[in-house]
């Protein structure tokens, strides 16, 4: 019979790595994807179609979109803020009085994600009601 400290040190070791391999594994698989050429033929493709572009030198993609006036400009980018906050995905933007100039791309995975297709797919929705 070993030692209790012994024991218990021989049950605690196994049982970390085994949290730690859960931890690890965990984050591995929740870790945000770029997008497949599968997912750029069906869903990336058709905003390409509707005045999205690809930026140069990046996986990324923008669009400029210009409203009547400064105070309808402000309000898409505040309806485009606050459902970017719900989704913990942010907009690379740039706005002079009635235009604003959008990047969209997944710092996380260092370029498009899903998450990238959603929030453009909200922007133009937005936009549509205000142009
Ligand atoms: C910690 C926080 O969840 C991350 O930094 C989020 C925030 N907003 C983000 N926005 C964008 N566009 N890409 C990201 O990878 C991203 N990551």
């Amino acid at each position: 019979m070993l030692p209790l400290l012994t024991r218990t040190r021989a049950v605690a070791v196994p049982v970390r790595l085994a949290l730690l391999r859960t931890s690890l594994h965990t984050s591995h698989t929740t870790m945000i994807q770029k997008l497949t050429a599968d997912e750029r033929t069906t869903q990336l493709a058709p905003l390409l179609a509707s005045g999205w572009a690809m930026t140069e030198g990046r996986d990324a993609i923008h669009k400029t979109l210009s409203f009547a006036d400064f105070t309808t400009a402000f309000s898409f980018m505040s309806a485009v803020a606050l459902t970017a906050e719900k989704m913990d995905h942010h907009p690379e933007w740039f706005n002079v009085y009635n235009r604003v100039e959008i990047t969209l791309a997944t710092h996380d995975c260092q370029g498009l994600s899903k998450r990238d297709i959603k929030l453009a797919t909200f922007i133009d929705g937005a936009a549509s009601k205000l142009l």
